[in-house]
Order: structure tokens, then sequence, then C-alpha cells
């Protein structure tokens, strides 16, 4: 019904992924070349999609438009909460009171706030690594330190260190746990039973925890999505996060859920956010979860064919590459420690040698070398050509390398 293969030109759309990668890549501006033309790259870095937002979003926004008049807006009307705790309950067997939910702009404002509001000046926020970068720069904006537990590596799929984790929630001074549920970049989808464990860590500790779970829609058709909040439905200090921006490719609109159950947070929240939203947003998020569920599964199951086509793919023309099929995200995790020295800056070779925008490795705050993470959801044909680059680049590297060897 949906056609995932059409190329939608975002050019002079002031999208970060077509204009911000100079910046957020590589810290330079617009003087900054390459051997190809901007709209050569393929781009496959920043977490958005190439695929259009789905048409009941976009009626869900022309409707509201022709209201006409869109002065200061906030979520009053029952019917935004029951859609959201409605899509919650149905996907997830979970949901929440409506008292508890909060709006922001995004879930990287609100971590900015909270761990300001919930870490005291000499308190450290703990989170799993490799991890998106922002858990790190929540922590840094306030001026607290951070305490990263590296997650395992076990041939590609990785598992936490409970150990480890306990050990460092065992610090009084560490006091927050930023959770990501599902996890970017590694792809994992938390199972029960480390849930389980995690929730045991987190009460023992008495730590607050922030379950970042935005990725929580888009995950492979055969996994499950289970809320931190379904294990420890009566542990006061738990904050989750989710959003439609990931989910329905509109973090443009910037919309986003924090269900906080402790009422003294929640009030220091809605003391000092600035809490209004735009009613377009508001609308958009509405029909998506009204509305969305249809195409929601057909892209579902287009990301889990270029999931396969990028491991076949992979094994066919990179035999050193390690790469296991993510159970969530669209973002793929590849080990390409095998070609390369672990400070090489994978970014920087794979714009100038293939022509492919990506995030390296060293932008995971740790335990991350020798890693690149490819953004899947983009049309076949799109992943095809970014895949051809990417090969061809780093096979004709490897034989420099091993004619170089040759000859010294
Ligand atoms: C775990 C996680 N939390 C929060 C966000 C951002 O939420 P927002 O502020 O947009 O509501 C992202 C987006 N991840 C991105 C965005 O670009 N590259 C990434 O890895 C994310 O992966």
């Amino acid at each position: 019904m949906y056609n995932f293969d059409e190329i939608i030109d975002r050019r002079h759309t002031n999208a970060m992924n077509t204009d911000g990668f100079r910046n957020y890549i590589f810290h330079a501006d617009e003087t900054m070349t390459f051997p190809y033309k901007d709209e050569e790259f393929i781009r496959m870095w920043v977490a958005d999609m190439e695929f259009a937002t789905p048409d009941v979003v976009i009626d869900g926004i022309k409707e509201r438009l022709e209201k006409r008049i869109f002065g200061y807006t906030r979520v009053f009307e029952n019917s935004y909460y029951e859609a959201f705790a409605n899509w919650c309950m149905k996907r997830y067997g979970w949901t929440f009171d409506k008292n508890q939910l909060v709006m922001s702009n995004g879930i990287i404002p609100a971590l900015y706030e909270l761990v300001d509001y919930i870490c005291k000046e000499d308190e450290k926020v703990l989170f799993l690594t490799p991890s998106y970068a922002y858990f790190k720069y929540a922590a840094d904006f306030n001026h607290r330190k951070s305490v990263c537990s590296n997650l395992i590596n076990e041939d590609g799929y990785y598992t936490i260190d409970f150990e480890d984790l306990e050990r460092k929630a065992a610090d009084d001074k560490t006091t927050l746990f930023i959770f990501c549920n599902p996890h970017n970049p590694t792809g994992r989808v938390w199972k029960e039973d480390e849930l389980k464990k995690i929730g045991r860590i987190i009460k023992r500790h008495q730590l607050w925890v922030i379950s970042d779970e935005i990725h929580c829609d888009l995950i492979r058709l055969n996994q499950t999505h289970i809320p931190l909040g379904k294990i420890m439905p009566d542990y006061k200090k738990l904050v989750t996060c989710m959003a439609p921006s990931k989910t329905f490719n509109m973090a443009g609109l910037m919309l986003s859920h924090i269900i906080i159950r402790e009422e003294s947070l929640r009030e220091i929240w809605l003391n000092r956010h600035y809490n209004f939203d735009n009613p377009l947003s508001i609308a958009a998020a509405q029909a998506a979860y009204e509305k969305g569920e249809i195409w929601l599964e057909e892209l579902r199951a287009y990301l889990d064919e270029n999931f396969r086509f990028t491991q076949e793919y992979l094994l066919q023309n990179l035999p050193k590459a390690k790469f296991k099929v993510s159970e969530a995200t669209y973002l793929a995790w590849v080990d390409l420690s095998s070609y390369f020295e672990k400070d090489e800056n994978l970014s920087l070779f794979f714009a100038y040698r293939a022509g492919v925008l990506l995030e390296g490795g060293d932008m995971f705050v740790q335990n991350s070398d020798g890693f690149i993470r490819l953004n899947l959801a983009c049309p076949k044909s799109v992943l095809e050509e970014g895949l051809r680059r990417i090969c061809e680049a780093v096979n004709t590297k490897h034989n420099e390398d091993t004619s170089d060897q040759n000859i010294n």
C-alpha cells in the first residue's frame, strides 16, 4: 500500500540530514569540501528516515490547518491522552495515568532538564556504552559526572555486564541511570530477564531511572518491546520517555512524551518547563497514534528486508566485517575493526573515499572503536548504492594496505 521505494528530494527543506552534516559530524563549516557534491552523498548518518511521513499524519495536520487559528496551545483534550495511552496498552500491555504525562519538544531537552532536576551538583549519571552521545552531553551540560558501564560484545550480540553495572550503581554519588530501551546504537531489545535484573539493581540502590524508549515502536517483526515501567510497576523514581518522532518520521515536529511518576519531580517540571506545544504537532501525533498502525507495520516489514539485504551484502562483499541484524531501530551497527586502525576517523574516511555520510565509533562515547553506524531507513536502491560504495572503499583500502605491507 505504501511506496517506501520512492526517492524524495529533501533539498532546500532545512533538513539536518542534507545540510547539517559538516557541523554535526566534522565540526566544520560550509567551507569544508569533499570530492562529492552535497547531493551526491548517500546519507546514512542522523536518525531520521528518507520515507514520507504517513498520509494519515499529513491529513491530521491539514485538518488542524483548516481551523486557521494557531494560538497558545497545550494538550488539554482527553482524546490526545487516550490515543497515546491506548497505543501503549495495545502494543505493550502497559499504560500510565494521564496526570503523569508531560510534553517536551524533544527527549534530548528533557534529558538536559531532568539531569538538572534530579542530580545534585556532586552526583553522577550512569549509562551503558556504547551510547547515544546525548546521554553524556546531558550530564556534561549540567556539570555532572558521567559513569559508563561497557556492554559486553559477544560476537556482535551485546549483553549487559551486570557485575560492572551493580558496582557502579552502588556508588552513593551515582543517583541517575539513563537507560536506553531499546538500545541505540547496538540495536538490542532488552528481554524480560535482563530488565528484571536491571530493575533489581535500580531498586537495591534506589537510583532514579530515565528509560528512554524512543525506539520502542521500531523493532524487528520477531521482537517484543517491554517498557521498564511494566517491569517496575510500583517504582516511583522512574521517568519513561517515548515519542512519535522516530516511529512516524516526524522529529521536526518536536513533540515527545515524558511520563513522570514522582509527583515532586513532576511539579518541578511543570513549574520550570515551558509547557506549551505546537498545535500542528499535537494533531500530527494524535493522528499517528489513532490511524498510523497500518503504515507502521508496512514500514517494519520494509526495514526488516533492508536489514536482511544488508547482512547478505556484507557477508558477500566485506567478509571481515561483523554485523548482526539489530533487534530494534533502523540503525545497523557494523564492526569494521578488522579493516581499520583503532584511531581512524571512519566518518571522514567514508565521506571522502565513498561519498557516504555515516557516524563512526568515536561518536558513541566509548566501547565503540572500529564500528560504523548505518541508517537503513531509506529506499532499497539507495541502501544498495551506499553499501556498494562502502564495500568498494574498504576493499580498495585493504588492497592498498596489503600491497604496502608486501613492499615494506
Ligand atoms: C536514544 C535516543 N534518545 C533520544 C533521541 C532524540 O530524541 P529527540 O530529542 O529528537 O526527541 C534519539 C535520537 N537519535 C538520533 C538522532 O540522530 N542520530 C541519533 O542517533 C535517540 O536515539
